[in-house]
């Protein structure tokens, strides 16, 4: 008799240690889950959040694989992260999707995550570019006033890790954070970028070139590559408003704007400075590529054909050159050189113009100047 009560007491027992341990380890869990929820609510741009979410969901929730979709219709996103430098097409276990066919796929019915064992037919197109396969998944929609912005997806290599009768509510509070801290990150880029943005030729305004240049000394100091700056005004633009009006020289800006963007690659800055002007910078370019490019959309320019009712407008463009070669550098500071590039731009252009107009001229690298000026 004693040794049956000794014997349930023992079962209670290890009931009991078993509960206590599920409930030490959920607290623990529910703590590491706020930490994680209070960080990312600190982060104030889209890239440090993406980088946050897949690195730190992995420890998080002790996982082999994360994947996050962002839903891009209007491809708005790739431009922010391409404007940011952000390796978006190389970074493992990113992806931007264009449709959200596969969204409404999964979640239409229910807009809760889906779990359960991993199946290649359905689950692989949610972790691309693993090699190895997880066993069991979560896909968790990420959505806000009924519109997707993607989808959460973890993947664990045991089986027994997501089944589908577990409880999701963990997983749900975590989605709908994720979701409004995206939606606002998302939301504060498009104002930071509009409001740095002229609206006439959608390129970015001057306010934007001052803040960006020192961040590309910067970083061209730290990666010791050569930065250049093109300077750039339409050639007798006072004409064009005079001869076309002025509702034709917007146009004319307009399009000019686009011809030299058509030039430049995706992570280069292009920014009307004023009226007329223009002003380049051409990141890992030196001298030499940078006089070519220069060349190219003079040469572009030159052959537009702009038409304004009925009329064609003739354009031409100026354009002077500078370059910063990190490896002639002295220490100087990033806002200085900042103001030798774009001065050194400035006073080529002014000899392209008394040299005839429609032609480049190079005021070359203005490092080895400031050396020599040390020296
Ligand atoms: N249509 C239009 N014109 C503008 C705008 N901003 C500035 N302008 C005009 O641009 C003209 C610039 O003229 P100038 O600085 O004399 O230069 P330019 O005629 O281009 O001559 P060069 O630069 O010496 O070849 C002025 O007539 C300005 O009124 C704008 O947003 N739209």
């Amino acid at each position: 008799m004693d040794e049956d009560i000794t014997a349930d007491l023992r079962v209670l027992q290890s009931h009991l240690d078993g509960m206590l341990n599920r409930v030490q380890h959920n607290s623990l869990t529910l703590k590491r889950l706020q930490a994680f929820e209070m960080r990312l609510l600190g982060l104030s741009s889209l890239t440090e959040m993406i980088d946050y979410i897949l690195d730190e969901s992995k420890s998080l929730f002790d996982l082999e694989i994360v994947s996050l979709f962002l839903f891009d219709p209007t491809q708005e996103i790739a431009a922010y992260l391409a404007s940011d430098h952000y390796p978006y097409q190389s970074r493992k276990g990113f992806l931007l999707v264009n449709d959200d066919g596969l969204f409404k796929k999964f979640f239409d019915y229910t807009h809760r995550p889906l779990l359960g064992i991993y199946h290649a037919e359905n689950y692989e197109q949610f972790f691309p570019g693993e090699t190895e396969r997880p066993s069991s998944v979560i896909l968790a929609p990420l959505v806000r006033r009924g519109k997707y912005l993607g989808s959460l997806n973890l993947g664990s290599f045991r089986q027994d890790r997501f089944i589908r009768t577990m409880a999701t509510d963990f997983i749900e509070h975590l989605a709908s954070v994720l979701s409004i801290c995206l939606e606002n990150t998302l939301n504060f880029e498009t104002m930071r970028r509009t409001s740095l943005i002229d609206p006439l030729t959608g390129v970015n305004n001057r306010r934007f070139l001052e803040q960006r240049i020192d961040e590309e000394i910067d970083r061209s100091m730290r990666n010791r590559q050569p930065l250049s700056c093109l300077f750039l005004d339409i050639d007798y633009f006072k004409r064009i408003n005079d001869n076309f009006g002025h509702q034709a020289g917007d146009h004319v800006l307009a399009l000019v704007a686009a011809a030299i963007k058509k030039q430049l690659r995706s992570n280069d800055v292009l920014s009307r400075f004023g009226g007329e002007e223009f002003v380049a910078l051409l990141s890992g370019s030196g001298e030499g590529i940078s006089g070519e490019i220069a060349e190219r959309i003079r040469s572009s320019i030159a052959s537009l054909s702009i038409e304004f009712c009925g009329q064609t407008i003739p354009v031409t463009i100026s354009i002077g050159v500078a370059t910063f070669d990190a490896k002639l550098s002295k220490v100087i500071s990033a806002n200085e050189t900042a103001s030798q590039l774009i001065h050194t731009a400035d006073g080529a252009l002014y000899k392209a113009k008394n040299n005839g107009r429609n032609r480049v001229e190079s005021g070359g690298v203005i490092s080895e100047k400031l050396q020599l000026q040390h020296a």
